[in-house]
């Protein structure tokens, strides 16, 4: 396998060739988009790349898990950016395309639950079509809980049907049989479909960026609809029902009530969860990561004042009893903080 370390500008030394590259990553809840983003970062080499991330959720936890670079990072505000594809989605792109140090690469990771449809179209339908390159769409799957039904989400279906490569990711959670079912249903959809498997996104950046994968004259018939009727693309998320629920506070949890909270009081219906936590019991910064069945609590040191950020994403949830039951869990105002080793504890 090539190293994720190789010299990255060697290998792409036709940078740039009509317009600035933009990779766009994709992918449903939890698959492994921001992995993915965090493998680009550490191994860009000399590249130098703009990054937009965008989070369905009020509070940006994603910002917070991506690794310290001196890339140029943009948060594109809260909601879903399919959503909200509007002016200030191009004028951020025209941000990057300005910036006085050039940059050489913009990749856009979307919220789990966007439709890149709108998104290609705005690259493709606006001046940023004379500015920018669509490169690649890549849709990363979870090996292990993607399946035909795929989470009941037309969002999650047209996340392959407009990609140009699937990464099909956690392999280590996936039998060979799940796998080889997933790579025959992704094909179904797209036949000669190519798909790279990965273990914690790791994938050699030649086989992702520069790749030329995108058919932007597939789409140029499609503009003049586009243009007419973007506003129909403003509320997939309620045709596929998912919302979030989120939660703060500067008191910290207490570890059991919180263990307590996951194992007994956790809805069905949540979906996806992450956060940072901060335990009356530790001094670490917790960085907690759910994704269907599974979670995990790993801890880090704090390079802010300790605090607890959580978004939950699910279907139908009810906002008030999710909070009423992590309010329970916030240490009481007259208990002192007491630091013990605290393990890091992860299910499933
Ligand atoms: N076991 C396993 N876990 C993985 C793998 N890739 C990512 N994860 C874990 O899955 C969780 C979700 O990964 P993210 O990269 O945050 O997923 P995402 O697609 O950005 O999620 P959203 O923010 O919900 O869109 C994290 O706890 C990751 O560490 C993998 O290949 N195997």
């Amino acid at each position: 396998m090539t190293p994720l370390n190789f010299n990255l500008s060697d290998a792409l030394p036709s940078l740039p060739k009509s317009g600035m590259p933009v990779t766009i990553i994709t992918g449903f809840l939890g698959s492994g988009k921001t992995t993915l983003l965090n493998q680009i970062l550490q191994n860009k080499d000399n590249l130098k790349i703009a990054v937009l991330v965008n989070e369905f959720g009020d509070i940006n936890i994603d910002e917070q898990l991506l690794i310290s670079v001196e890339s140029d990072m943009i948060e594109l505000g809260n909601g879903c950016i399919c959503c909200t594809i509007n002016d200030s989605f191009i004028n951020t792109v025209y941000q990057v395309l300005e910036r006085e140090e050039k940059i050489d690469y913009l990749v856009i990771e979307t919220t789990g639950l966007a439709d890149p449809f709108p998104i290609i179209m705005t690259f493709l339908s606006t001046e940023l079509n004379f500015l920018t390159r669509l490169d690649a769409i890549i849709t990363v799957v979870d090996a292990a809980g993607f399946d035909a039904k795929h989470f009941d989400s037309d969002a999650a279906l047209r996340q392959i049907r407009y990609a140009d490569m699937v990464i099909l990711n956690k392999i280590d959670l996936a039998t060979e049989d799940k796998i080889d079912k997933l790579k025959a249903f992704i094909k179904e959809i797209k036949p000669g479909f190519r798909i790279l498997e990965s273990e914690y996104s790791r994938v050699p950046l030649p086989l992702i960026l520069d790749i030329g994968l995108t058919q932007t004259d597939t789409y140029k018939a499609e503009i003049p609809e586009f243009r007419r009727n973007k506003s129909a693309f403003n509320n997939h998320l309620e045709g596929d029902g998912f919302s979030f629920v989120s939660f703060k506070s500067d008191c910290p949890f207490e570890l059991e009530k919180f263990e307590h909270f996951l194992s007994q009081q956790l809805p069905s219906n949540v979906f996806r969860a992450k956060g940072i936590l901060w335990f009356q019991e530790s001094p670490a910064r917790h960085i907690f990561q759910l994704s269907g069945p599974r979670y995990d609590i790993q801890g880090h040191d704090w390079t802010t004042n300790p605090k607890n950020e959580l978004v939950f994403i699910g279907r139908d949830l009810d906002e008030s009893l999710i909070k009423q039951q992590l309010n329970e869990c916030l240490v009481k105002p007259n208990v002192p903080h007491q630091f013990s080793l605290l393990n890091v504890f992860s299910k499933g």
